[in-house]
This record gives C-alpha cells, sequence and structure tokens, in this order.
C-alpha cells in the first residue's frame, strides 16, 4: 500500500510577522513542491520498523516499533480524526528518540521537522511500521514555507491511510481532498507547524493546504484571485536562519515597545487589506495595468520598510533591495526574513536579464515560480506522475 502527497511552498506579499499579532496577511501558493511517499510493509516483508528518508539529504531515521510504543503509548491514545498538540512532556519524549538518531550537528535544525513526523505520524497512525520518504524542491529554511509544505504533506499522506478520510482507491492521477477534510488536514499540519515554529499564525500551512491566493487573519482564511498575472522574481540570498527565532525575536521587541510596535503591527494590517483589494480591482476603465503595477510596488516598499523597524531585515536582504532599486523594481523580503528569500515585483513591461544577473554576480539564486496553483494533492497506488 503506497501514498504519495505533494503539497505547495508559498510567498507571503504582504504581512509576515505582523499576522503572528493578529494582523491581516497576503499569501500565495508557489509551482514548488514537498513530496511525501508513505508505504506500509506486506507481512512477508517481515519489517517492524518505522523508517523516515530525508532523500535529498541522504538520512535516514529508524525506529524499532516496539522502542516508539514503549516511549509515547503512555502519552494518550492516536486519535486522527482530532487533531491534537504535542504537550511538553511529549515533546521531550520525542527529543529523545530523535537525539537517539545522531544527526550530524551540521544538519540539526532538521531535529525539530523529525520530532514533528514523530507526533503526526504516531498521533494518526498510531504504531504501525511503515516508509516515509521524503524529497522537495523548496530551499529549506529560506522563506518559502518548507516547514509547512513538509507537514502539509505528511498530514496528506498519513490521512489518506486513516478512517478520517473516504478517498476514491481507483482514482487515478493526483487528486485533491474534499473540503473538510482539507480542514482536518490543515489542522494537523498546524499542529507540526507548532513543533517547528514554537508559534505559528497558521498561514503557512493554510496556503499551502488550500492553494491559490489567501488574505489571512486570526487563523481564517479568504480566497482571492489577482486580477492581473503578478509575476514575482525570488532571490535566494542563501543566508540561513530559522523563523521560531525571528518570531521570538519579534515577540520580545513587542514585549519591550508594546505601543509602537502595535502601530507597525496595524500599519501592516492596513497594507494588506488595500493589497488584497488592489489586486483584485478590475483592470480597465479605473485603473490600468501599470498603475495597479505601481500601488503594488508602493505598498511591498512600504511593508518592507515595517519589517526593517521589527528587526527582520538583513545585510543581504538589504543588497538585494539596493540592486533591484537601481532597475526601479520593488522588493520586500518574504516569509520570516533574517536572510532567506526576497520577493521583487516584476511588471509587465520588465527585461528581468540584467537584474538578475546582477544578483547572480552577488553569489544570490534568482528564479520565478507560478504563482497561486493548487494546495496538497495525492496520488494513488505505487509510481508517480
Ligand atoms: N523536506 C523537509 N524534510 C525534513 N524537515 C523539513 C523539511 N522541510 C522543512 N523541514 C523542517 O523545517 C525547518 C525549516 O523551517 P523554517 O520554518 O525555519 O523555514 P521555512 O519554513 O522554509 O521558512 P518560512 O517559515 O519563513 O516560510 C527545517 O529546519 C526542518 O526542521
Ligand atoms: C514569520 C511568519 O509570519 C511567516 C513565516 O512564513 C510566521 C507565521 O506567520 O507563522
Ligand atoms: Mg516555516
Amino acid at each position: 500500500m503506497e501514498v504519495k502527497a505533494r503539497a505547495p511552498g508559498k510567498i507571503i506579499l504582504s504581512g509576515e510577522h505582523a499576522v503572528v499579532h493578529g494582523s491581516t496577511a497576503v499569501a500565495a501558493s508557489i509551482d514548488l513542491y514537498t513530496y511525501v511517499t508513505l508505504r506500509f510493509p506486506t507481512p512477508s516483508d517481515d519489517d517492524d520498523t518505522l523508517k523516515l528518508q530525508l532523500k535529498d539529504m541522504a538520512l535516514e531515521f529508524l525506529w524499532p516499533i516496539s522502542r516508539i510504543k514503549d516511549a509515547l503509548s503512555g502519552l494518550g491514545c492516536p486519535d486522527s480524526s482530532t487533531p491534537t498538540s504535542c504537550s511538553i512532556e511529549a515533546t521531550k519524549t520525542l527529543a529523545a528518540l530523535v537525539e537517539e538518531q545522531n544527526i550530524p550537528e551540521a544538519k540539526i535544525g532538521l531535529a525539530s521537522g523529525v520530532s514533528a513526523f514523530l507526533w503526526l505520524y504516531t498521533s494518526i497512525q498510531g504504531y504501525k511500521p511503515a516508509t516515509v520518504v521524503v524529497t522537495s524542491e523548496l530551499p529549506l529554511g529560506s522563506g518559502l514555507g518548507s516547514s509547512a509544505a513538509f507537514c502539509v504533506a505528511l498530514s496528506a499522506a498519513l490521512l489518506a491511510f486513516s478512517d478520517s478520510v473516504k478517498i476514491d482507491l481507483n482514482h487515478q492521477g493526483w487528486l485533491l481532498f474534499a473540503e473538510d477534510e482539507l480542514d482536518l488536514l490543515n489542522k494537523w499540519a498546524f499542529e507540526g507547524e507548532k513543533i517547528i515554529h514554537g508559534r505559528p499564525s497558521g498561514i503557512d500551512n493554510t496556503v499551502s493546504t488550500y492553494g491559490n491566493m489567501i488574505k489571512f487573519r486570526s487563523g481564517s482564511l479568504t480566497r482571492i484571485k489577482s486580477n492581473l498575472p503578478l509575476k514575482m522574481l525570488i532571490t535566494n540570498t542563501k543566508v540561513g536562519r530559522n523563523t521560531k527565532a525571528l518570531v521570538a525575536s519579534v515577540s520580545e521587541r513587542t514585549l519591550r515597545h508594546p505601543d509602537a510596535m502595535n502601530f507597525v503591527f496595524s500599519a501592516v494590517d492596513s497594507i494588506s487589506e488595500e493589497l488584497s483589494s488592489i489586486i483584485q480591482s478590475p483592470v480597465g476603465d479605473d485603473l490600468s495595468v501599470t498603475q495597479i503595477e505601481e500601488k503594488v510596488e508602493e505598498l511591498m516598499e512600504m511593508n518592507q520598510g515595517l519589517l526593517q523597524c521589527m528587526g527582520v531585515s538583513h545585510a543581504s536582504i538589504e543588497t538585494v533591495l539596493r540592486t533591484t532599486l537601481k532597475y526601479k523594481l520593488a522588493s520586500k523580503l518574504t516569509g520570516a526574513g533574517g536572510g532567506g528569500c526576497v520577493l521583487t515585483l516584476l511588471p509587465n513591461r520588465t527585461i528581468v536579464d540584467k537584474v538578475t544577473s546582477e544578483l547572480e554576480s552577488s553569489g544570490f539564486q534568482c528564479f520565478t515560480a507560478g504563482i497561486g496553483g493548487n494546495g496538497v494533492e495525492i496520488y494513488l497506488g505505487g509510481g508517480s506522475s
């Protein structure tokens, strides 16, 4: 029995960090995916282990099922229909199970992802032997929602073979979940994100689950549709960072300067609201494509200024901003900042070659991605597409 799931990464057009503090944000899925394959052994395989293979990193983790059962079965019964938070006690137990695997020091950031895997696996599937294989087209820890895509794809594969979801086993090709199943899947993925991020807003797992473009505030989403084909250049500064630490640093600044930071968050809220209405406005009578693009550019610049205020920009991000400005292009960081990826709006008229080669000569990596496609999908029955 085998199922493959894929979940997209995302860009945040406006509102990262402020969204953790109750402001509106706007995000869209991108056509770069994390893939999770789940395979249960047959009795003749005589395999009583749980294996997690992170193919891109050539890493394999393996636990005897008896070891996992001994460690976790006292902490509650698996129930795929009820997304459950990982308690402090369970967090410690998972950390011990991960530590036994001796993750190389240079890749220790993966430990939280492996803990999230163990939590989602045992909560949804219980104590069954299986092999789970993960690959990703997303750079990890770069602001494109790799942690959420991982949790969403994992939840999809695990739920596909649970009592909580009814899937058509005869379906050929990629298959979408029903709306109520997506709601359950999204809640499970959020529990995984909590293990990786500490205090996520839920925007990343939500946009990876439902796809398209969304406006998100305080846990609820509104689907939106851009009236112009938004083209974004994504520049990866390749400066590593960790979303959990950056989110915590903004919360600490908020504790030190609550009044000032609340004005910042409220300004971001207005920017996101304006951005969402401007991209949905009809092109033609009142506003031309160029006028809409100019407004989006200005809002992106304003959002970037406020992200600097929150303390999450970085010298490498500033280099990208300066370079793109030379070509009269507007940019902002996307995701948690502190390095990672920067978005640059590419208006209709733009020729990208010059700006791209100048950015790449600084050691950055540039690419474009399709924006606003499907959210999570599964593929049944061995092989792949
Ligand atoms: N394919 C994967 N396999 C295993 N772990 C993963 C994978 N993708 C992400 N993770 C986990 O998520 C962590 C990166 O998450 P983090 O939230 O810091 O960055 P991001 O999600 O890429 O960016 P952002 O949250 O700003 O969009 C990794 O260190 C790892 O623990
Ligand atoms: C920085 C943040 O706002 C977005 C990370 O992609 C964190 C979150 O919303 O969970
Ligand atoms: Mg993340």
